[in-house]
């Protein structure tokens, strides 16, 4: 390290998607069995060392009837909240907790860094209702110290064709001083009871650690854009073997987009786009059956004014014909940098849904790179600073050539009472490295 230079511990860019998949190490966890998930054991889910014969629920036996009409009891010192997110001071204090205590950031250098819109867009899809953000607060003082969120959502196997009526389970989260108290199941089970009194019973989550069982498990990877930044804030060392001017040129992007006809979404664009990715997303295994108008609010940012959103970013391809051929998107949620005298935020952009009509054909691979590229130029101007995308959907086809590098965060996906066949999600199962040009089975996309 030179002189002058910041004295943050130097992180390699591995570790930062470490923390992206909120910290947990793949290697401790893999050895418990299923014997150790004291909880886990006792829900319905395929157990480790299940080998999946037929696909369908597992437990089918209850309705909503069965269901108990009253919250599960907690301990006497703390009672649950539902939490108004339309409320701005409750907004706040989910936010707050989540910036104190979601990422598993071992020295408090970085944070998420949340807002109102984007939680306004990630918890209030079309169907969210106020029910399922689900809070523990202290009796004695109010304060928030758990939450737990479902949103609606359908699923859909290309298996069997089926729906399956779902929720998406997302940002669980415990105050740290909390932790290990097994408060976690209970979170887990009074969310399943207010989504079974619904008459859902199906949920998709995924997760840094290994549970019973992941029917899927794709890699974090990522792109830097602005490597000297990373590298200033200890995110990205300087290899051996090589200079800093070196590696700006590696990752130097040109400043204008190479796709003739790429231009932002406008809502006339929504109906065609909504066709191309509902044909598109045919591809993959488990996908999200999304109606036009969660496509809409998805897209849109939750936004009703025709305001643009700050957090998700769509693109298309008009052609000459004026016809969408393809479409990409990705959303912006950025870390705040503590302690670092040069820098107080990082740029972050996560690839989200695309779709193109070259799916399947000759030059598809090389559409779908210049897509990409694409993608990573027209971020430079929202401040993103890396670019992450996991190794689901048609990932590999140019994760390598757009230079995405391997991070060493995996992602669980699960799905909660059903059994699938395992997926492909694009990397090899033995050598856990990002396989090349093969479709993976997830066409889902979870924040
Ligand atoms: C039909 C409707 C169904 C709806 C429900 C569907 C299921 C939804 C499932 C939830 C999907 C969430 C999706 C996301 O949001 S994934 C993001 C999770 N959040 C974080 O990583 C933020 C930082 N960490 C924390 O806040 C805590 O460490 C959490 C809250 C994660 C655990 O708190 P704590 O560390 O204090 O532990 P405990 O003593 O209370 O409890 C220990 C038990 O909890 C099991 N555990 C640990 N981590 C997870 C995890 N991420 N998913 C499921 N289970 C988990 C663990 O194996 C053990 O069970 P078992 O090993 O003994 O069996």
């Amino acid at each position: 390290m030179s002189n002058g230079e910041d004295k943050t511990p130097k992180r390699s860019i591995e570790e930062l998607l470490k923390l992206l998949s909120t910290g947990e190490k793949l290697t401790e966890t893999e050895q418990k069995q299923m014997k150790d998930y004291k909880f886990w054991k006792t829900q319905p889910v395929p157990s480790l060392e299940e080998k999946i014969v037929t696909e369908g629920p597992i437990d089918t036996s209850k309705t909503p009837e069965d269901i108990p009409n009253t919250p599960f009891p907690l301990l006497k010192e703390f009672e649950w909240s539902t939490i108004d997110i339309e409320n701005k001071d409750q907004l706040d204090e989910v936010y707050q907790l989540l910036y104190e205590h979601y990422v598993e950031d071992q020295d408090g250098t970085f944070r998420f860094k949340y807002s109102h819109e984007f939680f306004n867009w990630a918890l209030k899809p079309p169907g969210w209702t106020k029910n399922w953000h689900v809070g523990v607060r202290v009796k004695d003082t109010n304060k928030l110290v758990a939450f737990i969120s479902a949103i609606p959502v359908t699923l859909k196997l290309n298996s069997s064709q089926k729906e399956i009526p779902s929720v998406e389970i997302n940002f669980l989260v415990i105050h740290k001083k909390l932790r290990n108290k097994r408060l976690a199941p209970v979170l887990i089970k009074e969310i399943t009871r207010r989504v079974n009194k619904e008459n859902i019973w199906q949920a998709l989550y995924t997760a840094g650690v290994v549970l019973p069982s992941p029917l899927a498990v794709s890699r974090y990877t990522h792109r830097p854009i602005n490597w000297s930044k990373l590298h200033d804030v200890g995110f990205s060392h300087l290899p051996a073997n090589q200079t800093k001017a070196g590696m700006l040129a590696y990752y130097a992007l040109p400043n204008t987009t190479k796709t003739p006809g790429l231009r932002e979404l406008e809502e006339k664009d929504l109906d065609e786009t909504f066709k191309l990715f509902t044909e598109f997303q045919k591809r993959f295994e488990l996908i999200q059956d999304f109606t036009k108008e969660e496509f809409n609010h998805w897209m849109l940012g939750g936004k009703k004014d025709g305001s643009k959103s700050n957090v998700i970013k769509v693109y298309v391809v008009e052609n000459e014909d004026g016809k969408i051929t393809d479409f990409f998107s990705y959303y912006l949620l950025p870390f705040t940098v503590l302690n670092n005298s040069q820098h107080d935020e990082l740029g972050i952009a996560y690839l989200f849904y695309y779709a193109s009509d070259s799916a399947g054909k000759d030059n598809y691979k090389q559409r779908l790179n210049g897509l990409m590229t694409d993608a990573l130029i027209t971020s430079k101007q929202f401040n993103v600073d890396v670019f992450n995308c996991l190794s689901s959907q048609d990932n590999s086809y140019f994760i390598k050539d757009a230079k995405f590098g391997s991070g060493d965060g995996f992602l669980n996906y699960y799905l909660f009472n059903y059994r699938t066949f395992p997926m492909h999600g694009g990397i090899d199962p033995k050598t856990k490295e990002v396989v090349d040009d093969k479709t993976s089975g997830l066409g889902v996309v979870l924040l």
